[in-house]
């Protein structure tokens, strides 16, 4: 496909996107659609349509929708894909003519009131920094100063982060059988076990290094959260919100334990079985019904706002709603009034989100030692997109013994 091509697909898929749809579904459908595309245009089609999501409010202002406050913001319209397009390419300095003209399949030509360009200068912070307007005041309660940069942060694409399997290999070897597929790395800061990929990201789910388990794609703050437990030889774990299971993967790399994998969803956990087996480690799986009460330590890795990974899935940030914010709490706090019981005497109690906010995390904390006098505070830990991965929040609770 021609750059022009490219664009004219991104517009159409943006379209369908601001019209409700999924983005990842509405890509998939196009390529289906378009057996004529090959990897590399899907790959740049897929990454204008996720720029343009994660810089929607800012890209909408340049694109000349100056008026539109936020997709998911109430009852604007939303921008057009169209609209989109030019506020990307004028955010990344492509002069708008080679792209808008006559070209076979290229969208057309600029109007006279679209060659007026928009001074982002004088848009509202909360659209620089692409942020619907009721989210801004929890940025800044649970952030500070940190607000902006954390927010400027979402507005670019998130690295790729894999973990090595210390089960079996090391970091320095696994670098080097990735290397055999071409994808480079470099150790990052947040975790031990954390590899930056800075070269041959998409391949890595089809590298002999991921295929024999060396590696398993993890978020680096992930692991950085996961490192936060007070792991020991033995323990008995219960990872009461498994989910795919990314976090009883790395909890069972790295300590001798005995780990439980439980979701309200038990369908969720289906990959759990084939990645451990890859990884080479052992996780039993079980029904709410099969939980026992004497574990030594119980992580609850709630579902959330996913606020500290917009980078990744930029969509969530425009469909989350007052309303859902305030039901996830609830579902929170009564994950952590089921989990207390399961703990054994003296036993962990351990709290995580993917979320920025004080109302999912600090708060949520505060209310549940009110009502759980039988539980101390050991230690709490915000990390934040400025260190380098998604943002995560991970509260260790002691149950008195
Ligand atoms: C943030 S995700 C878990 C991600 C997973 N731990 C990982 O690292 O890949 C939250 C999970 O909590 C589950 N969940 C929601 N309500 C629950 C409840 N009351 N009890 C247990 N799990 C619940 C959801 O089905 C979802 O899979």
């Amino acid at each position: 496909m021609t750059p022009v091509a490219r664009v004219s697909a991104a517009i159409e898929i943006l379209d369908d996107v601001m019209a409700g749809e999924s983005a990842e579904r509405v890509l998939t459908t196009w390529a289906r659609g378009h057996r004529f595309a090959g990897s590399k245009d899907r790959a740049a089609i897929r990454d204008y349509v996720f720029d343009a999501l994660r810089c929607l409010r800012s890209y909408s202002w340049l694109g000349g929708a100056g008026g539109v406050t936020g997709f998911g913001d109430g009852d604007e319209t939303p921008p057009t894909g169209r609209q989109l397009m030019i506020g990307l390419l004028r955010a990344t300095d492509v002069p708008l003519d080679t792209m808008f003209c006559e070209a076979r399949f290229a969208p057309s030509p600029l109007s006279d009131a679209e060659q007026a360009l928009p001074d982002l200068g004088q848009a509202p912070r909360a659209v620089q920094l692409d942020c619907p307007n009721w989210i801004l005041p929890l940025y800044d309660a649970a952030l500070g100063a940190d607000a902006d940069a954390i927010l400027a942060s979402t507005r670019h694409r998130a690295p790729v982060f894999l973990r090595v399997n210390t089960g079996k290999a090391s970091v320095a070897g696994a670098q080097d059988a990735l290397l055999a597929d071409v994808i480079e790395t470099t150790p990052h800061a947040l975790s031990a076990t954390a590899l930056q990929v800075t070269k041959g990201g998409r391949a890595v789910a089809r590298s002999q290094a991921y295929l024999d388990g060396l590696v398993e794609l993890q978020d680096a703050g992930s692991q950085a959260l996961v490192d936060a437990l007070p792991l020991a030889a033995d323990m008995r774990v219960l990872d009461y919100c498994a989910g795919g299971g990314g976090k009883s993967l790395a909890m069972a790399a790295k300590a001798d334990i005995t780990i439980t994998a439980h979701d309200i969803d038990p369908a969720r956990m289906q990959d759990i079985a084939p990645r451990a087996d890859r990884a080479g480690v052992s996780i039993q799986t079980a029904t709410t019904k099969d939980l026992a009460a004497d574990y030594d330590l119980v992580l609850c890795d709630a579902p959330c706002s996913g606020a500290g990974s917009w980078a990744r899935a930029p969509q969530a940030k425009w469909q989350l709603t007052p309303e859902r914010l305030a039901t996830l709490t609830k579902i929170q706090a009564n994950i952590l009034q089921e989990a207390a019981p399961l703990v054994a005497k003296g036993g962990i109690l351990a709290y995580a989100t993917c979320s920025l906010f004080e109302i999912e995390n600090t708060a949520q904390i505060k209310a549940f030692l009110l009502q759980n006098s039988d539980f101390t505070l050991s230690t709490e830990r915000l990390i934040t997109p400025l260190e380098g991965g998604d943002g995560f929040y991970v509260a260790v609770l002691i149950k008195n013994a």
